[in-house]
């Protein structure tokens, strides 16, 4: 048996999506999100640079009764992207349209949205990196020209037809700005990069909340939920609501750091937002493999999950929290993984260390391990 036996009917588990901690939208999610969606500037939590520079954006394009630039907004899921196009839009007493990069395949599909956008209209673009090459050329004329060709007929004899678009505002959304075509990112007026939120700031996220949705919160409880809700409003909105249920399920339904810390051990979420997922990474390569260094696919054989759902799906939290290391000889423990498992790193041998196995002694393959992200 492998440490880590994964069961995909345990709460809070489940390589990607129906992770209790991940920060992608889940059904329930989007269900109560419109609720929860700070509707002003003023009532957007953090994030003040953004903010600050966004609202000047705002202001200025208001005094001169102008539409405001394109805007960029670059950062991890669940930050509040979507929630700050919808801020702009509301802000400048415009209409909204929202669609996704996957969403526009054709450069046609573009063209009947762009085409039927009103004046002042804000078009919100999510995974912006994904739209095909053809549409992401089409909006390179329109963020630039307010106008786009289109072609009519094929082969020799297509035309293209020239079409007037009214004056909009594109906000483009990305998970990887470093993807965007150097074109297409020059041609936003105005970038916010979202960062990870303070613990401080979900606190008062958590409180708007809480207010919302009727909950009774003690301030302790809210610090509890928070620091388990890795820098992100939707993890910390999401763990809200399961902490909710076992409030009312077990208690009277009042949210003190004790009933947070028992409902989110139920979920296996631990004190610092580490899932059973994250958790049986560290226990595998602590136990099994003295803190590495250990290959990434030698890793994911032992916890029994697939490469890429280790390295996509639980790494990223565990090398920001600073638990991994992910160097060219493989992956390896920090000492601040020892210490959050409990455990105690293996004393080092007097004298020199002596050298590390090679990569292919740990597959017993002459070619070596598969290649390292
Ligand atoms: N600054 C904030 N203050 C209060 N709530 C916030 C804030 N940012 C995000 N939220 C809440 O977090 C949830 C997720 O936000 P949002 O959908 O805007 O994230 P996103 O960055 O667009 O995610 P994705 O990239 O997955 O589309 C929403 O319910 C929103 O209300």
């Amino acid at each position: 048996m492998t440490p880590y036996d994964p069961d995909p009917s345990a709460p809070g588990l489940g390589p990607g999506g129906d992770r209790l901690v991940t920060a992608a939208a889940d059904g329930e999610d989007r269900a109560v999100e419109a609720a929860l969606r700070p509707k002003d500037l003023a009532e957007f939590i953090g994030q003040e640079r953004v903010r600050e520079q966004l609202s000047l954006v705002l202001q200025a394009a208001r005094q001169r009764g102008a539409t405001p630039d394109h805007v960029l907004l670059s950062g991890p899921p669940g930050l509040g992207k979507t929630t700050l196009s919808m801020i702009i839009a509301a802000e400048m007493n415009a209409p909204i349209r929202i669609t996704s990069g996957p969403a526009i395949q054709h450069a046609g599909d573009l063209a009947a949205i762009l085409s039927s956008l009103t004046e002042g209209e804000v078009l919100f673009l999510d995974e912006i990196h994904r739209m095909s090459r053809p549409a992401e050329e089409m909006l390179y004329m329109a963020m630039e020209d307010f106008r786009v060709d289109v072609i009519v007929g094929k082969g020799p004899g297509a035309t293209a037809i020239p079409l007037e678009l009214p004056p909009f505002t594109l906000v483009g959304a990305t998970t990887r700005a470093g993807l965007l075509p150097p074109p297409l990112r020059d041609r936003f007026g105005f970038t916010g990069h979202m960062e990870f939120y303070a613990p401080a700031e979900l606190e008062r996220v958590l409180h708007r909340s809480a207010r919302l949705l009727d909950l009774d919160i003690d301030p302790a409880g809210a610090a509890e939920i928070a620091g388990r809700s890795r820098g992100t409003p939707r993890i910390a909105n999401r763990l809200l609501r399961r902490v909710r249920d076992y409030a009312q399920v077990k208690h009277d339904g009042r949210i003190t750091p004790e009933i947070a810390a028992q409902a989110l051990d139920v979920y296996e979420v631990d004190g610092r937002g580490l899932d059973r997922l994250d958790r049986a990474v560290l226990d595998v390569l602590l136990r099994l493999f003295g803190g590495g260094p250990v290959g990434l696919s030698t890793l994911a054989v032992a916890v029994g999950e697939e490469s890429e759902t280790v390295e996509e799906v639980a790494e990223p939290f565990l090398v920001r929290e600073g638990l991994l290391a992910r160097t060219p000889r493989g992956r390896i423990a920090t000492a601040a993984a020892w210490q959050h498992l409990g455990l105690t790193p293996p004393a080092a041998p007097p004298g020199p260390r002596p050298p590390l196995p090679a990569q292919q002694d740990l597959f017993g393959l002459p070619g070596g391990p598969p290649a390292e992200g």
